[in-house]
């Protein structure tokens, strides 16, 4: 498709806590943003949460990869649909659809994202670009994160002008630094991305298994607890936090952590899992080419004022909550995937040296059509 000015484009993210389906309208080129639309949010029942669990950790198609696949692609398919109709004036004519990522080991060039977009483009008679990490892993890239050349549009539709950090607290934690001076995000200099370590998916993986609960609300649990400093020392010491950026996780990367908390009170084990998330933070902190002035944090996260507060402790830097400056933190990542959406229609980069260690800019995703 031949794409000349903005478009409404409809943007897609099942992330790493496996909540639910996030799904954002947004106006754009590709590279600068016009309009942010509307959005909603599908949670998973606990069923298809469970059934979608079953498959992480899998790469080869059988019953239970089947099965998360048909999940995703149903609760999808619902979501997107109404979307497409939920305002007259923001009708998409193309759809940036991510999955459900269920394995990513970039260092043997593999990741997987579960979830067809050619049968969505199906059912929703409507582009689909999908499949958005493999290119840049088989160029030898991260696959991750991708946010980053949408993160840079938001800077500069912020009219932000000194360096500054994104910090994304999902199931995974990942930054984006920026230097808003730069005109495009693949110059040199512009963007320096990377996850940063676990943040929200194994404390939701403790206040399931111990309390049956989902997560810990507002940080209640964790302000209770006193964190285990040799716990949180162990954890620093691991060799994915002395290696250089850019770098990216699998969900489950650090389980060790979780059978390190086994033995604690429950407010304590959150307390610890809480302060490897803001302390991870901490650590990314120094990789910064220069010292942002703010980071501004979208994902669930946010809302944990408990690792909000820490975090202000820990970096010494001033925290915002990006809905401060007029964002809206819970649908940045589906509104990233719409933008990113655009940017493969347009032959435009996705990733960059600087944002995935891939060796040179890459478009990736593919564009199905119905
Ligand atoms: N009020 C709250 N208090 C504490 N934590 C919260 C709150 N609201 C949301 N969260 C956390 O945020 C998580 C959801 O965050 P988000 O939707 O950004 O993750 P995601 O998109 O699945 O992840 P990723 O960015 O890794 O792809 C919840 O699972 C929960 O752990
Ligand atoms: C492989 C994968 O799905 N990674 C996710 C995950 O969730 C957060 C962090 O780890 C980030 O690297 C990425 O998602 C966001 C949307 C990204 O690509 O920017």
């Amino acid at each position: 498709m031949k794409i000349t000015g903005p478009i409404w484009a409809l943007g897609a993210m099942s992330g790493t806590s496996l909540d639910g389906v996030d799904a954002a309208l947004l106006r754009t080129d590709g590279e600068t943003i016009a309009v942010f639309g509307a959005s909603a949010y599908r949670a998973y029942s606990e069923d298809e949460r469970a059934r979608i669990a079953q498959a992480l950790g899998q790469w080869h198609d059988g019953a239970d990869v089947a099965q998360a696949a048909e999940t995703v692609e149903t609760v999808h398919a619902a979501l997107l649909s109404r979307m497409m109709t939920i305002e007259s004036d923001q009708s998409p004519v193309l759809i940036g659809f991510h999955g459900q990522t269920l394995a990513h080991d970039p260092d043997n060039q593999r990741t997987h994202q579960t979830g067809d977009g050619a049968l969505l483009a199906e059912i929703l008679q409507c582009p689909v670009v999908w499949d958005f990490r493999s290119a840049d892993v088989q160029l030898g890239g991260q696959g991750a994160p991708l946010a980053p050349f949408f993160h840079f549009a938001c800077a500069k539709y912020l009219s932000l002008d000194t360096p500054t950090a994104f910090l994304n607290l999902g199931g995974v934690g990942n930054v984006t630094y920026i230097d808003p001076s730069h005109d495009k995000p693949q110059a040199e200099g512009a963007l320096l991305a990377f996850d940063t370590g676990p943040a929200n998916a194994p404390i939701n993986d403790l206040m399931q298994t111990r309390l049956n609960k989902s997560y810990d609300r507002d940080g209640g649990l964790a302000g209770k607890g006193t964190a285990n400093a040799q716990i949180v020392e162990k954890f620093l010491n691991q060799a994915y936090f002395h290696k250089i950026p850019p770098k990216s996780l699998d969900r489950d990367d650090f389980t060790q952590l979780s059978h390190d908390v086994a033995d604690l009170a429950d407010a304590d084990a959150a307390a610890t899992l809480s302060e490897c998330c803001a302390a991870a933070v901490a650590r990314a902190m120094e990789h910064m080419p220069k010292k942002p002035t703010r980071i501004l944090v979208c994902g669930g996260g946010r809302r944990n004022t408990h690792i909000m507060a820490r975090l202000k402790a820990l970096t010494g830097l001033q925290i915002d909550d990006i809905d401060d400056h007029g964002l809206d933190g819970d649908m940045l990542e589906a509104q990233a995937f719409a933008y990113l959406a655009v940017r493969v229609a347009r032959g435009l980069p996705t990733s960059c040296p600087s944002t995935t260690g891939v060796g040179a800019n890459v478009g990736g995703g593919t564009v199905s059509h119905p």
